[in-house]
């Protein structure tokens, strides 16, 4: 398959890399001092998915550069989303499909407006992964994957013909037909995760451990899903337990992104997470305290601070 990926950062640059190494033709769509590494040195991969080396990678600022690809991987921050949209026009064929793999619900929304319904894939990334140095991927995690489902619930042999490749390629692939299901319940994880993780400034195993921290965690996630469910997505009945019993699996020492961009001192995606949450339960009559207080306690933080 062609490939293109915008944004070659620690998910873009994981899964595409991965696909490279599969045989694919993979391109990335990168800037600064990321591109010009990936264009001398290649793209290095290290850590707990496995550490390999592309030598030589398709990496470049111009879309134009690569055309049309079956499947456009779209992979920057939140608050980058608006303005990387307008990087893939020189993309598009008439078929090809945009992933996007934004945490938060609205991203695939957002490009359906200009691009319509049937291009976009909504997809939930279970990674975690950075750009541990310029041309370097660091994956903290041994297993990966892709949760994606049409925004139209359409699903086309393309999107699974995309499945079938990430599996082979290593990393795992789950293909649905209800985006907001398989965004939802990433995002009532995520945003209860990342929000408390980077409020407490903690990894996940002391937080766990400390019963009023728990606490808190157990009514994040609560309100996350009362707010889903209010919006209407059909979410599971023990969605909540669900959440709590994947968080008390995961490594103690794990972190969010979102905690690892706030140690970074990088821009923050707390406005489309516990504030989407909080601007939601406005709309929608459920109280969201927890969130509220985690957008007040990140708020100052959330553009990072310059260099
Ligand atoms: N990292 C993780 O473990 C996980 C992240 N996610 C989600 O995935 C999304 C991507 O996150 P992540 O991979 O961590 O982000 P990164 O910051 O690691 O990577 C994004 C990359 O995109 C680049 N970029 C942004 N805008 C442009 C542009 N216009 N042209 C070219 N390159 C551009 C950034 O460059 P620059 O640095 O110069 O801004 C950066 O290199 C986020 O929404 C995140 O929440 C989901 C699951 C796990
Ligand atoms: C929780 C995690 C690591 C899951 O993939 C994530 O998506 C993030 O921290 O952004």
């Amino acid at each position: 398959m062609k490939i293109a990926v915008i944004g070659a950062g620690g998910v873009g640059g994981y899964f595409g890399a991965r696909l490279a190494q599969a045989g694919h033709d993979v391109a990335f769509v990168a800037r600064g001092a990321h591109l010009a590494a990936l264009q001398k040195n290649g793209l290095a991969v290290e850590g707990a998915a496995g550490s390999f080396l592309l030598p030589a990678v398709h990496a470049t600022r111009d879309p134009a550069s690569i055309g049309p690809a079956d499947i456009v991987v779209f992979a920057v921050k939140m608050y980058d989303v608006a303005a990387a949209a307008a990087l893939i026009g020189p993309l598009l064929g008439p078929d090809t499909l945009v992933l996007t793999l934004q945490n938060g619900v609205d991203a695939p929304h957002l490009l359906t407006r200009n691009l319509g319904a049937r291009r976009v894939l909504g997809g939930a990334a279970y990674i975690s992964a950075v750009i541990a140095a310029p041309g370097v991927i660091r994956v903290s995690v041994p297993s990966t994957r892709i949760e994606f489902a049409p925004v139209d619930g359409a699903v086309s042999p393309l999107a699974a013909e995309f499945a079938d490749a990430g599996r082979a390629a290593g990393f795992g692939t789950v293909l649905g037909d209800d985006v907001d299901v398989v965004l939802w319940r990433k995002f009532c994880m995520l945003a209860a995760f990342s929000g408390v993780t980077a409020m407490l400034r903690s990894a996940i195993g002391p937080i766990r451990e400390h019963a009023v921290a728990r606490a808190l965690l157990g009514d994040a996630v609560a309100e996350a899903v009362a707010v889903g469910r209010a919006r209407g997505v059909a979410l599971p009945d023990d969605m909540a337990a669900t959440i709590l019993r994947l968080l008390d699996a995961v490594p103690a020492l794990m972190k969010s992104s979102m905690l690892e961009d706030l140690e970074r001192h990088r821009p923050l995606e707390v406005e489309d997470l516990s504030g989407a949450i909080v601007r939601l339960g406005a709309e929608l009559g459920v109280a969201t305290p927890v969130h509220r207080a985690i957008l007040g306690a990140l708020v100052l933080h959330a553009a990072g601070v310059p260099g």
